[in-house]
């Protein structure tokens, strides 16, 4: 489903388990800073809404989503924790760059996650503008970063039935 029919933010209908009992990592791209904190401020208070505690949220910034991969991996190798989540926002410009910039960051973040085996959530805007970026940072379509974090609550709980 297109997130045009969606909204990203909406999950009344969704059971989400508390999180008061995981550590999560969040690394946010500095490239498109009104975007990525917009996502970022999403992300942590859906984790604290739902019951995460904010000293078992640990915050980095990279320069790029081109970054976020290194930055996930670094977490996870120095780290007890039970999630990351990768924040950042990719627009076209006039070159092939993005192409090339979202292939590494999807590839790269899904390869961290099974090296580790810990979940690593792909919350990155891959835009064609700066408007539809906007959009889902709080705009008319929710906040990707408030959907990031819920897929991180889901996925360290599943993480946790399948290790007891
Ligand atoms: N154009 C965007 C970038 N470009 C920078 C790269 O992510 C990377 O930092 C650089 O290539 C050095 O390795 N990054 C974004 O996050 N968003 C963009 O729109
Ligand atoms: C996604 C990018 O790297 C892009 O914003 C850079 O712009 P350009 O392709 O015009 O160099």
């Amino acid at each position: 489903m297109a997130t045009q029919l969606k909204n990203l933010s909406d999950f009344s209908q969704t059971e989400i388990p508390s999180a008061i009992a995981y550590r999560f990592g969040i690394v946010v791209a500095e490239w498109n800073a009104e975007i990525t904190n917009a996502l970022y401020q999403g992300a942590y208070q859906s984790l604290v809404n739902n019951g995460a505690l904010p000293e078992h949220i640990y915050t980095y910034s990279v320069p790029g989503s081109f970054e976020l991969t290194s930055g996930a991996d670094l977490l996870l190798k120095n780290d007890k924790l039970d999630a990351v989540i990768c924040l950042g926002c990719v627009i076209q410009g006039e070159t092939r760059h993005f192409d090339f910039i979202c292939n590494a960051v999807a590839n790269g973040i899904s390869n961290v996650a099974i090296k580790y085996s810990k979940p690593v959530i792909f919350g990155v805007l891959t835009t064609d503008n700066q408007q539809q970026a906007i959009d889902r940072a709080g705009g008319k379509h929710g906040n990707k970063g408030d959907e990031a974090a819920i897929t991180a609550i889901k996925m360290a709980a599943l993480a946790e039935t399948l290790r007891s």
